[in-house]
């Protein structure tokens, strides 16, 4: 068997790597011309949607001995950089892959692009762009072959598109995938999400492996995908890198979206109290409502509180406390945010 037909007989009993797409017919590399349709699937002129992008209803996913997801509800707006952030096994992935049809739910419904993923997992993963935290690329491809076979899974344009992007990354196209390191198999990974310019993108862990001038450059151009009506789903640790980038932040902790809203709103609503007390036995002023204390505490004469929707107004009331000799407040950075709402510490109970 020469190489071509090796290609091909390996191939034909696989998917697209990524997405999980059945091709409708494989041929050898040198075969197909570049860009060739498959039967079934047209080019997509893209329309920006006022739909969201993204629904889930009490998400529910029970593994044995583990509840991943206690009820998820979620909506993506489009044309927006949606980022979600939890710590490990908070139930990230798992809401992803039930998202890209991977998963089947215990209990609840999602409707990507308003498809099922549970009854359309095929064109939903046609229509989005998905890299998962540790892509699974054929390793015995090519580079190149990698973007061809890929290609027969898509609409024309792919293919050219695909290699343009891994000229940029200045990845050489006859580089077996299992040479690659790291970082250069998370460049193909995307290359291959991107090339047929997706509507939905949806990215577990993107810049894991690319070093910070890329990962940058990546990260504003998710910022762009957005400004055109594209939306940019995105799963990550890197707080800081989400804080320039995203409009919307969701926090997932133990299955459950503690808080899901505008960056700007959730940095303006949530602020770092400080309170000395002349006493160190003293109970700690509460700020009145709407203020929530999600977190205190306590070191001798200073207590420490984080608090959603703290007003200036309120430091008065709580100077005129019993032995209270001084109030500071502070603006609070996103990862302060994301270690209060995931090291979640009842405030302790005041008697006001
Ligand atoms: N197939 C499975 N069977 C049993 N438990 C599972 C399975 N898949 C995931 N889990 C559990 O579900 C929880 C959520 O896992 P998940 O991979 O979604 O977390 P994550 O937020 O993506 O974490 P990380 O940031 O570490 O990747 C974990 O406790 C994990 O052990």
């Amino acid at each position: 068997m020469n190489e071509a037909q090796d290609l091909a007989s390996e191939a034909e009993s696989r998917v697209a790597p990524e997405t999980g797409l059945q091709p409708a017919g494989v041929q050898p590399a040198g075969v197909q011309p570049a860009g060739v349709q498959p039967a079934g699937v047209q080019p997509a002129g893209f329309q920006p949607s006022d739909s969201p992008a993204i629904v889930a209803r009490d998400l529910q996913m029970h593994f044995r001995g583990c509840d991943a997801l206690r009820g998820v509800d979620l909506t993506v707006e489009p044309g927006t950089v949606f980022a979600l952030l939890g710590e490990n096994g908070a139930g990230k992935t798992t809401l992803i892959r039930i998202m890209t049809g991977f998963q089947k739910p215990s209990a609840g419904t999602c409707e990507i692009g308003g498809l099922d993923p549970v009854r359309q997992p095929l064109e939903i993963r046609r229509r989005i762009g998905y890299v998962s935290d540790s892509p699974a690329l054929y390793d015995w491809m090519s580079v190149g072959e990698i973007g061809w076979f890929t290609a027969s899974f898509y609409p024309e344009g792919f293919l050219e598109a695909y290699r343009e992007s891994i000229a940029r990354y200045g990845i050489p196209e006859d580089r077996k995938i299992r040479h690659l390191s790291k970082g250069q198999r998370a460049k193909v990974a995307l290359s291959l999400a991107l090339a047929h310019d997706p509507e939905l993108l949806i990215l577990d862990e993107p810049t894991s492996g690319l070093d910070p001038m890329v990962r940058r450059e990546f990260l504003e151009s998710m910022i762009g995908r957005a400004a055109s009506g594209r939306t940019v789903f995105l799963s990550s640790h890197q707080i800081s890198e989400v804080e320039r980038v995203a409009d919307t932040i969701a926090i997932l902790h133990e299955g459950r979206i503690r808080t899901c809203e505008p960056l700007d709103q959730l940095k303006n609503s949530m602020t770092e109290v400080t309170i000395n007390v002349e006493d160190p036995l003293v109970t700690t002023p509460v700020p009145p409502e709407p203020a929530e204390v999600l977190h205190e505490s306590i070191d001798g004469r200073q207590r420490q509180m984080i608090v959603k929707h703290f007003d200036e107004s309120m430091i008065a009331e709580m100077r005129n406390s019993t032995s209270v000799t001084s109030v500071r407040t502070r603006a609070m950075s996103l990862e302060e945010i994301f270690i209060a709402y995931t090291k979640r510490v009842p405030a302790t109970p005041m008697g006001r």
